[in-house]
């Protein structure tokens, strides 16, 4: 029922024989379910275990050092403290250069702890570095399966990508204010080009399928959540599905995760060659921070579908 797709080995190597199936199923993955676990070999369980205990750590601090991460976007800083999600608290580090270079993740360490903290700097940044790797990884593989493996370098660089990496966390329920919720995180959509998840080995992420019915993702150990936001879902002329998701407390202890979300920092266009009599064009030129704008705003909430009530043809 879930996808599971092996991105180790020969399919993580561009021009094999496996990468090139591994890429279908990518690609199949992304169209019918908007998300896949990918099995990758580059975490340890020393290293999961390492970036749980860092989390725990930065979430263990007081609420007036955590919201020092503030941003200008209201979806880039602290959040946490919300009456609907009792559970929920995160803190983002945005930046373009995130994947390349370990200042931004240095300066929300300082931010954290003024006297420093390197275990926990070094530890984050390994994790972005791979996400983001991971991140560009299926992207490449996305572009190639529609033949427009032209616009990659075009569209995939530092230039006009930029990376919000957030950290997580998921109380247990009857810890919050609100004895009763069990609510992790509200249902929605993301809005990225790609969203990737790693978490501790406490499960509670929920996907709506095309069908309505909510299934809960079981990570298998070292695995990775990849998910379209809606972004990419505008970007493939509606090919790729940006499926609804949600976080479900039900287990005894708190689930950690962190994840980069990539955003297209210019104007999104829909590529010619993905319009057809077949494909009729969907959505005019759209930008994230223009999509994001209309999200928070009240006829944005209501909306049954953010992309077509944003800019649809
Ligand atoms: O923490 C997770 O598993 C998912 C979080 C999420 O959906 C989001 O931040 O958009
Ligand atoms: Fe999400």
């Amino acid at each position: 029922m879930i996808p599971v797709i092996n991105l180790t080995g020969e399919n993580a190597k561009p021009g094999t024989s496996s990468w090139v199936s591994a890429r279908e199923k990518v690609k199949a993955a992304m169209e019918e379910h908007g998300y896949f676990l990918a099995i990758h070999d580059q975490f340890s369980s020393e290293a999961s275990a390492a970036v749980t205990e860092a989390l725990k750590e930065v979430f263990d601090l007081p609420l007036e050092v955590k919201k020092r991460n503030v941003s200008d976007n209201p979806f880039y800083g602290y959040r946490g403290q919300k009456p609907s999600m009792p559970l929920y608290e995160s803190l983002g580090v945005f930046d373009a250069s995130l994947a390349r270079d370990i200042e931004p993740i240095r300066s929300f360490t300082n931010l954290m702890w003024p006297s420093g903290n390197q275990s926990f700097c070094e530890i984050m940044n390994y994790f972005v570095k791979k996400l983001s790797d991971v991140d560009r990884m299926v992207s490449r593989m996305i572009y190639e399966s529609y033949g427009l493996e032209k616009y990659y370098d075009r569209d995939w660089n530092v230039e006009s990508v930029a990376y919000l990496f957030r950290m997580m966390i998921y109380r247990v329920p009857g810890s919050g204010d609100d004895q009763y919720s069990n609510v992790g995180c509200l249902p929605h959509s993301d809005k990225t080009l790609l969203t990737v998840i790693h978490q501790n080995e406490v499960n509670g992420y929920q996907v709506k399928t095309k069908a309505g019915e909510w299934i809960t993702v079981d990570f298998p150990p070292s695995s990775l959540l990849i998910t379209a936001g809606d972004s990419l879902s505008g970007w493939s002329n509606g090919r790729i599905y940006a499926p609804v998701h949600q976080v479900i407390m039900r287990e005894k202890e708190a689930r950690y995760t962190l994840g980069t979300f990539s955003f297209h920092k210019g104007t999104i266009q829909i590529p010619k060659e993905l319009v057809d009599d077949e494909h009729p064009l969907l959505y005019k030129p759209f930008n994230v921070e223009g999509l994001l704008e209309y999200y928070g705003t009240e006829e944005g909430q209501q909306a049954p579908d953010l992309l077509k009530a944003y800019c649809g043809v």
